[in-house]
């Protein structure tokens, strides 16, 4: 191991990564909300001052992974879709296996200009986790119960507020609706087996009501669909808290654009065309498996400096007062003072220990571990 890996590995480092991104999302949040005032005079205005807001937040995540741990994310595509990267809203289809897959999703969104207005159909639970939760309460983020008696209802209006969104976006589906696992395979294998539908080695069977709710609701704003498909070379198994230690991981994915005129506009028809997807996304991950390749020719884009920098805005602003506050702490000499930061720093760790949870597999909901149907045989 080198010194900067050394460096990189050490817990003082992960501390004060997550104390800049801790009390700078809490100052992002607070200045989102005193832009609530803006959205009855000018909600256009709102919206745009929110798509930079949030960027300042999630682009350290981005930062992260791009230049602290140094990930690489190659993306796989076609000449003809990449011309349109970026330069239209979109759909993205992508596959749910990974616990940091949503940050390969966001790294791309940022190297092709739409991480600030980048969009997702997320489960409820997710709007309550603090600095993340509460920016996408600004970025009109699409909330489910996965209870599609309500959710029938809620998401087609969050779906029609973004019809008329100011700037391009990429509206993340993970039709799956859960993470995958061995069990929510096999349970899921067995729903696709009493619909009469091919079984899937390496994705669960999609939920099509949320795709078909997206694509009727969007249609016309959003002009395609990205069908994407993540995996890891080495049977890489990446994490948070690794790209928080500094490990460098290799991501691979494959992005090909569908006109969204070529999607069904019919309900049954949009559903049989989505499981005809998986099956599709089913063979490029066996064809990655084998070859350790996916189909199309590598075309990634080169990271920016921009992620970077707004870390080390956030971390010259926020730092320089926290290393004040150590020295004038220790020289105050009051062991009281000195007990109750440390209960404080505990506290937080904590707190930031839960956020990270939220994207761990085994700590996952029960989602899709129930509901298998009865086998008759
Ligand atoms: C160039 C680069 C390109 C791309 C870059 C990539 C990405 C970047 C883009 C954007 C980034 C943006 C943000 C990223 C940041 C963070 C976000 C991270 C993640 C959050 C993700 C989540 O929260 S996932 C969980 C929430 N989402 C979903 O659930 C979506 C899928 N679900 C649905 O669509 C559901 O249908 C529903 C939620 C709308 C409703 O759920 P409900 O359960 O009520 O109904 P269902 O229809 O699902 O259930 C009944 C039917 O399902 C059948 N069934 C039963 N059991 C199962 C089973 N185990 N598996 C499959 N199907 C099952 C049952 O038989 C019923 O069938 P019917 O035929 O009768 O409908
Ligand atoms: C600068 C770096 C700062 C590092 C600190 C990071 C702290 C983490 C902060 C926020 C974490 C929230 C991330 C939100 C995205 C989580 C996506 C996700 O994992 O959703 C799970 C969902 O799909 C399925 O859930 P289930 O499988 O049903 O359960």
């Amino acid at each position: 191991m080198g010194v900067w890996q050394l460096i990189k590995s050490q817990f003082i480092c992960l501390l004060l990564i997550c104390y800049v991104f801790l009390v700078s999302g809490l100052i992002i949040n607070l200045l989102q909300l005193c832009t609530l005032p803006l959205w009855p005079i000018s909600k256009q205005l709102y919206r745009r001052i929110n798509c930079r807001l949030g960027y300042s937040i999630a682009s350290q995540m981005v930062a992260l992974l791009e230049w602290w741990s140094g990930t690489e994310c190659n993306l796989y595509s076609h000449p003809e879709s990449y011309k349109y990267f970026g330069k239209e809203s979109a759909i993205v289809v992508l596959n749910h296996n990974i616990e940091i897959d949503f940050l390969c999703g966001w790294t791309f969104c940022e190297r092709f200009g739409v991480l600030g207005s980048s969009k997702v159909l997320a489960k409820k639970e997710l709007a309550y986790v603090p600095l993340i939760g509460w920016m996408w309460y600004h970025l009109e983020i699409v909330f489910c119960k996965r209870k599609w008696e309500e959710d029938r209802r809620t998401v087609a209006q969050s779906l029609q507020n973004l019809r008329d969104y100011p700037e391009n976006f990429w509206f993340l589906l993970h039709c799956e609706g859960t993470r995958f696992t061995e069990k929510k395979h096999q349970i899921s294998m067995q729903v696709a087996e009493s619909k009469g539908l091919p079984k899937l080695k390496h994705h669960l069977l999609p939920r099509t009501k949320g795709f078909n709710i997206t694509v009727q609701n969007l249609r016309g704003p959003v002009t395609a669909v990205y069908d994407s498909t993540l995996n890891f070379r080495n049977n890489e198994t990446p994490t948070l808290l690794g790209l928080l230690s500094g490990k460098k991981y290799h991501g691979d994915m494959y992005v090909r654009r569908i006109p969204m005129e070529s999607i069904p506009e019919d309900e049954g028809e949009c559903g049989a065309w989505l499981h005809k997807l998986y099956q599709e996304k089913d063979q490029f991950q066996e064809e990655y498996s084998q070859t350790g390749r996916f189909p199309g020719a590598v075309l990634t884009p080169a990271r920016r400096p921009w992620t970077l920098l707004n870390w080390l805005f956030w971390a010259s602003v926020l730092l320089y007062p926290l290393a004040g506050l150590l020295v004038r702490l220790v020289s105050s000499g009051s062991s009281a003072t000195i007990l109750t930061t440390a209960a404080l720093c505990v506290a937080v760790s904590v707190g930031m220990r839960w956020m990270i949870g939220q994207t761990e597999i085994k700590k996952g909901s029960s989602y899709g571990n129930k509901d298998a149907p009865v086998n008759n045989n």
